[in-house]
């Protein structure tokens, strides 16, 4: 690819309602946590509103629901290492890639873009979830909620990739479900893509101001072809 300094070269995607629907396990992890302390379980409906910043958040809001009270950070860290082992029990048992995100990741690497995840589950579940749909090899880092001192929507990981990759921000998109990962691009100063089908909270992406708003993965195949170039 022909790196031009106005032209996107580079971009990052958010994991967790982007590029697969990770829910379903999410879902059953954090009823058998609520289960294991007495508990009622919640609905996987409940926790696709509850997902987006970090498990440990994740957990924070499925127990205030399950109490009607905050959770302090010592029942927290009671809690977080029960959720951890059930969570890695199901990673990937119902957890899907969403139409077209294969055929679009391996074309966009065809078309020579560098690649990251940039996440805000803890690394050492994105890993083997990336791993378990065999797409690793496409990307060049994979960067969790917990790699860096701060997650989406702060714009840290991206500044971070902007940096170690030695790019201007008019040469990196942001692809994601979320507000969180508009608002890091938007704080970043780079261009952003919201898709509809994911978690954002049940909002609509749209109010979030994204660049664009794609109903499907692949079009943000179409978008790049028909990228406008900042100067
Ligand atoms: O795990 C989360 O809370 C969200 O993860 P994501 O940043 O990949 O959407």
């Amino acid at each position: 690819m022909n790196h031009q300094p106005n032209r996107i070269c580079a971009i990052a995607f958010d994991l967790d309602g982007t590029l697969v629907d990770s829910v379903p396990d999410l879902a059953v992890a954090v009823q058998e946590t609520l289960a294991s302390l007495g508990f009622d379980k919640c609905t996987e409906q409940q926790v696709r509103g509850w997902v987006g910043n970090g498990a440990k958040k994740l957990m924070a809001r499925a127990l205030f629901w399950a109490s009607g009270k905050e959770a302090d950070s010592q029942q927290l860290q009671q809690v977080m290492p029960i959720f951890m082992d059930n969570y890695q029990r199901y990673l990937h048992q119902h957890s899907r890639l969403y139409a077209g995100v294969a055929e679009t990741i391996a074309e966009l690497h065809k078309q020579g873009y560098k690649m990251a995840v940039v996440t805000n589950k803890p690394y050492q579940f994105a890993v083997p979830l990336i791993e378990a749909f065999e797409l690793q090899s496409y990307f060049e880092l994979i960067l969790g909620g917990d790699t860096l001192a701060k997650m989406k929507p702060d714009p840290m990981p991206l500044q971070y990739l902007i940096e170690r990759w030695g790019l201007s921000e008019a040469q990196m998109l942001m692809v994601g479900d979320s507000k969180n990962d508009i608002i890091a691009a938007k704080s970043a100063g780079i261009a952003s893509i919201g898709l509809t089908y994911g978690y954002n909270y049940g909002e609509d992406i749209g109010l979030a101001e994204p660049n664009a708003v794609c109903q499907q993965f692949n079009q943000v195949l179409s978008w790049l072809a028909t990228e406008p170039v900042t100067l």
